[in-house]
């Protein structure tokens, strides 16, 4: 699915009405009366007392007040709210607000805070509220009785339903503007907003539902898919097709350097993520120290043993070389450790691999002290698959920066180094040289524990080695590593452990690949 910016939005809603003449109103109306739709669909049933919309004073409060009369209308028992007096608001909003009266909506004014304690204190049989009061124009946290009003609907105990996003949420980041409304569900108009969709402000929209308010095709079809949820339709396309006749010649061989005393595990999850993600051959280089605590490995895999008296070192470069010769993708990182010695492995692989690399863990580690080596002689397609806390590293920036713009940062990154960038966490971005940023739907919170970026690491080699190139091997890995988890989530939904995951992954495949999904138009 395509995600658009804040300003894309804009820009859309003003090429409707000046380009094509369809009135603000008309599409004001379509948004409001879609929005009540969702609402009246979802909790008529179960929320049938008295309903509370809180408007502000731009559009997304207009947006309430064509809500409060079709729900009216409806048979809802409604009340508005609005922190700004309705003879202030302009344009469809102001228009909006006067026929909400006209209409005798009960409609009560709080411009400061010490209104809106009084008049909130009587709304306390409310079952229901719905979040008018900031949308796709909010830039800055809300203060005074805005900011009141968005804490007084998350201390409600009662289900809070989003026009378009929840208020204090920066629609374009993903970030929390402070403070934001929780929601139990959004009506989005016309698209999903990339901060809808990006955590942490995912957290705070609930269910996600898109709401058609008559947008030309023409104008939604011209918006780049730079920016995309990637679902199921979206993983299916890049699944690489087996013949009757293929072979483990044509299956790609993956190479993994991975492991050290201490750390065998990492390299077992890493060659397991390779074997069930289908590369035709792996081989597992580990130093000798290791290759004791590999004998769980999985049959299937090839060892190589480093000829090394402690870890890593000493490995040549005519070694590596002649290790990497047969191979079609390379993985490097997990559990190599934090050495000069592995320095010294990602200095002389950088400078002598040709195919495709993909670097994690401690390589990350690795590359954040020695920056150069990204400047320096590379293969053409590299792979950096950092957790936030790599990426701080990586980039000298905090933790809490990162996630307060996932997407942005990991884009800037991906262009400036010219490589693939998967920042890991929910929603994981996959971030391109190119300015593509795609963002990963499935997985769950039982994937937050130890092993499962190894994993991922095994498999974005394998589908790198079946041919995949490195945005496209990255999205799909993505994609069936966190629908894996799904799978291993159905028995229970924490504790399954990285392993199972690994295990779980051709069934995660094979659910994709015979998936009847629709297809647009024109598609194959
Ligand atoms: N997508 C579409 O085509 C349509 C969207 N609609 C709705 O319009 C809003 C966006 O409306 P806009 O008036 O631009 O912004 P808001 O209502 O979100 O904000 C109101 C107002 O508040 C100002 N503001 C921003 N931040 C703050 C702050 N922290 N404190 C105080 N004031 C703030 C801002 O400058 C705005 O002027 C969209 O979400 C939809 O709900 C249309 O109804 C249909 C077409
Ligand atoms: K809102």
């Amino acid at each position: 699915m395509k995600l658009v910016t804040a300003e894309q939005m804009r820009e859309m809603d003003r090429q409707a009405i000046e380009d094509y003449g369809i009135e603000g109103l008309v599409l004001m109306e379509n948004a409001g009366r879609g929005a009540a739709a969702v609402l009246q669909r979802r909790y008529a049933e179960r929320y049938p007392g008295p309903l509370l919309i809180l408007c502000g004073k731009g559009n997304n409060g207009g947006d309430g007040y064509v809500m409060a009369r079709h729900l009216q209308a409806w048979g809802w028992q409604v009340r508005l709210l609005a922190l700004a007096a309705p003879q202030r608001l302009r344009g469809a909003a102001g228009h909006n607000a006067a026929i909400a009266s006209r209409c005798g909506l009960p409609l009560l004014v709080a411009e400061d805070e010490a209104a809106l304690t009084r008049l909130l204190q009587q709304q306390n049989d409310c079952r229901l509220l719905v979040d008018a009061i900031f949308g796709n124009g909010m830039t800055a946290p809300a203060r005074g009785h805005y900011r009141q009003a968005l804490r007084w609907l998350n201390a409600s105990g009662v289900p809070v339903f989003a026009v378009d996003m929840p208020s204090g949420i920066d629609a374009t980041s993903g970030a929390v503007l402070e403070e934001a409304v929780r929601a139990d569900c959004s009506a989005s108009f016309a698209c999903a907003k990339i901060g809808q969709v990006s955590m942490p402000a995912a957290a705070y929209g609930g269910a996600l539902e898109v709401v058609d308010i008559g947008m030309p095709a023409v104008l939604q079809a011209a918006v780049p898919a730079r920016l995309c949820l990637v679902e199921a339709a979206d993983a299916q396309a890049l699944l690489p097709r087996r013949t009757s006749d293929s072979h483990k010649g044509v299956c790609g061989h993956s190479l993994l350097l991975a492991g050290m005393s201490g750390t065998c595990g990492a390299a077992r999850l890493c060659a397991e993520g390779a074997l069930r993600g289908g590369s035709g051959l792996v081989t597992l280089a580990a130093p000798a120290i290791a290759q004791a605590q590999l004998t769980a490995l999985a049959a299937e895999v090839m060892t190589f043993t480093v000829p090394a008296s402690k870890d890593w070192e000493p490995f040549d470069g005519d070694q590596l070389s002649g290790l990497l010769a047969g191979k079609n993708a390379v993985a490097v990182g997990p559990g190599i450790g934090w050495t000069p010695a592995s320095g010294l492995l990602l200095k002389r692989l950088l400078g002598c691999c040709h195919v495709p690399l993909v670097v994690d863990a401690d390589g990350l580690n690795v590359l954040s002290q020695r920056p150069e080596l990204l400047q320096g002689s590379r293969p053409a397609a590299l792979v950096l698959t950092p957790h936030p806390g790599e990426m701080a590293r990586l980039t000298g920036l905090t933790v809490a920066q990162i996630q307060q713009d996932r997407c942005g940062v990991a884009s800037a990154f991906a262009r400036r180094h010219q490589l693939v960038l998967v920042l890991k966490g929910a929603r994981t971005v996959i971030a391109a040289a190119d300015g593509r940023v795609w963002l990963n739907g499935t997985g769950n919170a039982g994937m937050a524990s130890g092993g499962m970026g190894d994993v991922l690491t095994g498999l974005v080699a394998a589908l790198l080695a079946q041919g995949l190139a490195p945005f496209e091997a990255a999205v799909l890995a993505v994609y069936l590593h966190g629908a894996a988890a799904d799978l291993c989530a159905t028995t229970g939904a924490v504790g399954y452990g990285a392993m199972a995951v690994a295990r779980a992954l051709p069934q995660a495949r094979q659910n994709l690949q015979t998936a009847g999904i629709p297809r647009p138009e024109g598609g194959s």
